[in-house]
């Protein structure tokens, strides 16, 4: 079973996420949170405070703590996604478009649910209102999950 390591940010300020639109690679089309691969040396924190820069152009200010751990894998594949997620803890500059990623600033009940990832449904009321979580999502292709396991927990 090949793993992956990924990461996701959550940008928060007040009621509003800061999401991108995936140009291009592995989900686009979609909006998601900024994040990537943690690369050979880097620590998880690290390439996320990393990403939030590469793709949004935001510096990330006071670090990030974690919020989430999610794996994915997919029926009839070999290989499972582990997917961090962090929050800034406060942040800095302005959105600006990357080759990866087109930053727009969402109000948490405008978040664009159809357009992203199927798991986002389940997690993101748990992240946004400051909670920590553990799920694993078993997908058929990218659209359909076939079942998942989702856990709120005290720390990591
Ligand atoms: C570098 N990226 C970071 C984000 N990521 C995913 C995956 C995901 N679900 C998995 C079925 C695909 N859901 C969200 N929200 N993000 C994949 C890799």
């Amino acid at each position: 079973l090949t793993r992956k390591l990924l990461t996701l940010a959550l940008i928060k300020d007040g009621q509003r996420v800061l999401l991108g639109y995936k140009k291009r690679g592995f989900g686009e089309g979609k909006w998601n949170m900024f994040g990537g691969k943690v690369e050979k040396g880097e620590t998880p924190e690290y390439a996320a405070i990393r990403e939030v820069k590469e793709e949004s152009g935001l510096e990330v200010i006071g670090g990030v703590e974690q919020i989430g751990d999610l794996e994915f894998t997919f029926d009839g594949e070999d290989f499972l996604m582990h997917v961090l997620v962090f929050q800034a803890r406060g942040f800095s500059g302005t959105p600006a478009e990357s080759e990866e990623m087109r930053p727009q600033w969402y109000q948490i009940e405008d978040i664009p649910y159809s357009k992203m990832w199927k798991d986002d449904e389940f997690w993101y009321p748990i992240a946004l209102r400051g909670g920590k979580f553990k799920g694993k999502f078993h997908f058929q292709g990218h659209e359909v999950i076939l079942n998942h396991t989702l856990e709120e927990v005290e720390h990591f």
